[in-house]
């Protein structure tokens, strides 16, 4: 449930330090780029971590753990988190006060099994999930449990074995509910950090929907095949991002949403920057150029690995809800054909997709 925040003013910031300074349990669930990160932030924070990681990543981990942001700080996790397999998860004990699902969207329902065994009764499932509301196929699973979401903004690359870094800026923000703002107020002082600047917001929905507009580049950049930096220094790349982008503008426009700055920009401007010449584009939206030059999307990560991707819960959303209220998802739909072309293993060259989206743009 979402609290009546005025929706010009959804996120506060709760910076101050609280008095109680107690640590609590957290269970991390998907010992990937998201939840590796966020385990060394929390365990930064003084925090009791545990990680459920695969074997091989749980073997990485052992040689390296460590973290850095694209602002220089490093750290090095010197006493290892507890790591646990899925199998073995059902020995966690105490259970966990948080647990944290960082898994793709594709393996929450998969994971359900997996997370029955390491909630108590009054654990609280924060679900990591790029989209938007992924978490309610965990909360009907889990419908005595209180679920609520994170919106992870920043990206992290894994440029070395054991090693996590954010390459962008942003802040972490976690869902407030009426049932539990006193534990999640709590929570977001005890996390915030440099490593992890942490914020809450009273209306989730709506800054998933923000979000997902800048998701919708994921699919251009797996396309690409080349840096997020690159992409957006190429104008035809942006230029199909700004249609994407209208498309889902189209959505949050009819539901009503009123979309928090989560960019440099308001979110409806970016696609009327996204397609300025480059010059004036280097100008505007600087900001948005400052990123680390290493850094690509989840989805290229999966491309990279042969793996599923999160299309149909991202552009794939864009679409299902355009047919709903009537509105146009030509571009949507042609980056969603073409990314499930890719996850086919039907390697398209970034000349024939630059010569297609010039076609398409026509
Ligand atoms: N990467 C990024 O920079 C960002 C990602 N996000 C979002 O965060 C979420 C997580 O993404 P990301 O960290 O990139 O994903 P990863 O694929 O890097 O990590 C997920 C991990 O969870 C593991 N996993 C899946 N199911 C289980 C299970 N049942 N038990 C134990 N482990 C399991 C996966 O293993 P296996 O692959 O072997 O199944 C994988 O190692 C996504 O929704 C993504 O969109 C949001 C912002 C930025
Ligand atoms: C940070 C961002 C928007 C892009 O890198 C992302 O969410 C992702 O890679 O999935």
């Amino acid at each position: 449930m979402i609290t009546g925040q005025p929706n010009d003013m959804p996120i506060s910031k709760l910076t101050q330090n609280n008095s109680i300074d107690v640590s609590a349990e957290h269970v991390i669930l998907g010992a990937g780029l998201i939840g590796c990160y966020l385990g060394a932030a929390f365990i930064h924070a003084s925090q009791k971590v545990t990680l459920i990681a695969r074997e091989k990543f749980a073997d990485q981990l052992n040689n390296n753990y460590s973290i850095s942001d694209y602002e220089g700080n490093n750290l090095v996790i010197d006493s290892l988190p507890k790591i646990v397999s899925p199998e073995d998860a059902n020995v966690l004990s105490p259970p966990a006060d948080f647990l944290w699902l960082t898994i793709k969207c594709l393996a929450l329902e998969s994971a359900i099994k997996v997370i029955k065994r390491c909630v108590g009764p009054n654990t609280i499932i924060v679900c990591c999930q790029n989209g938007v509301e992924n978490h309610k196929v965990i909360q009907q699973a889990f419908p005595d449990h209180r679920v609520i979401r994170a919106m992870v903004p920043f990206n992290v690359i894994n440029d070395e074995v054991g090693h996590f870094h954010r390459g962008s800026e942003g802040d972490f923000v976690i869902e407030h509910i009426d049932t539990i703002g006193d534990e999640v107020k709590w929570l977001s002082r005890q996390l915030d950090s440099a490593f992890l600047p942490t914020q809450i917001t009273y209306d989730m929905t709506a800054l998933q929907w923000a979000k997902l507009q800048l998701n919708l580049g994921n699919a251009v950049n797996a396309l690409a095949n080349v840096p997020v930096k690159t992409m957006l220094t190429n104008r035809l790349y942006r230029k199909l991002l700004a249609k994407l982008m209208i498309e889902l503008l189209f959505i949050v426009n009819k539901k009503k949403i009123k979309l928090p700055k989560i960019a440099n920009l308001p979110n409806k401007w970016i696609p009327f920057v996204l397609v300025l010449p480059d010059f004036l584009f280097e100008r505007v939206a600087h900001k948005m150029l400052e990123i680390d030059p290493k850094v690509r999307t989840s989805m290229w990560w999966d491309l990279q690995q042969k793996k599923l991707t999160e299309i149909d819960y991202l552009n794939g959303l864009v679409v299902s809800h355009s047919k709903a209220l009537g509105g146009e998802s030509v571009f949507n739909d042609y980056v969603v054909k073409q990314v499930k072309r890719r996850e086919r293993g039907i390697d398209i060259d970034s000349e024939q997709i630059l010569a297609e989206i010039t076609e398409l743009l026509k």
